[in-house]
């Protein structure tokens, strides 16, 4: 039984990641280590088996795979050296290569999940290098299967667009989401309402979006040529070039994946 350490285990991410996979089987308590800065780990009660440390090198000496849940502004203060484990990295941009300077690993795997994992929900590229067994990475498509909708890709430069794309979650839905509440509540309606009836709408079109064999332009065509009130907003939002903010979003957020936060 492989033992997994965590570094960041007690961050965002790495909870969201570890308890559908805790849940599932997939990982088992005793199979994990946690590492924080703080000491501060919560999350976890339900599985008492799990150990957590602040000492990276104690993790280290301990794990065959070490998964890498930390800011990338952080790695700095990691100084492990990681030449015999898997490495799995889910830091937005920093590549395999750096990865490998930085700890030795020869074996490593990046991956972009997003914040949806916590529902299970999660669109998860992943790319292994070269020397990742078979049996390695059928363990980490289990692993991310268990947040989501797991994708091996063969090409690392795509995990830098993913990280734009879907590596950030209900971001910009949110954004979207957020201008139709306020524009409800300045139509009149109550916040509160108008939080419940955005939030349900996006559940509603997400859910239809992902079953439907529909794909979205068929959608937005659909309600263009029913010749209704949607066709009136949808034509207004056309006018007013909707799809070049959120293309210039995208491209400043794929160049900072690109550029590295370090
Ligand atoms: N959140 C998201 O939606 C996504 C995040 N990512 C990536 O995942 C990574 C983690 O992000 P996220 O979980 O949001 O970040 P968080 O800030 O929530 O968690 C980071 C964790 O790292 C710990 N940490 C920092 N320094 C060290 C250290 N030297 N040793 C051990 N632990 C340390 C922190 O511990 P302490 O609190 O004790 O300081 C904290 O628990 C990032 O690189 C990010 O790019 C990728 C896709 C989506
Ligand atoms: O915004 C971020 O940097 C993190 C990593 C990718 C998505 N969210």
């Amino acid at each position: 039984m492989a033992t997994i350490g965590v570094i960041g285990g007690g961050g965002w991410l790495a909870g969201a990641l570890l308890h559908p996979a805790l849940e599932d089987g997939v990982i088992r308590p005793q199979q994990l280590i946690l590492s924080s800065r703080s000491g501060d780990v919560t999350g976890f009660e339900d599985w008492p088996d799990i150990a957590t440390t602040t000492d990276n090198e104690a993790l280290v000496a301990r794990a065959d795979i070490v998964v890498l849940c930390v800011r990338p502004h952080d790695l700095d203060e990691i100084d492990v050296d990681l030449a015999d484990r898997l490495l799995v990295s889910v830091v937005a941009g920093v590549s395999a290569a750096e990865l490998a300077e930085r700890y030795g690993a020869t074996r490593i795997v990046r991956a972009m999940p997003n914040a949806c994992a916590e529902y299970r929900l999660s669109f998860t590229p992943w790319f292994a290098t070269d020397g990742v067994t078979d049996d390695e990475a059928d363990f980490i498509f289990r692993f991310f299967s268990a947040s989501g909708q797991a994708h091996g890709i063969n090409e690392e430069a795509q995990l830098d667009y993913f990280t734009a794309l879907t590596g950030s979650g209900p971001a910009f839905p949110a954004l979207f989401a957020d201008a139709m509440i306020r524009h409800a509540i300045g139509a009149g309606l109550d916040p509160e309402t108008a939080d419940a009836a955005v939030r349900q709408l996006f559940l509603g079109a997400g859910v239809l979006m992902a079953q439907s064999e529909t794909p979205p332009s068929d959608l937005v065509d659909i309600f263009l040529e029913y010749r209704g009130t949607t066709a009136a907003g949808l034509s207004a939002m056309i006018e007013a070039d909707v799809a070049s903010p959120i293309f210039r979003g995208l491209s400043a957020a794929r160049e900072q994946a690109e550029e590295g936060l370090l």
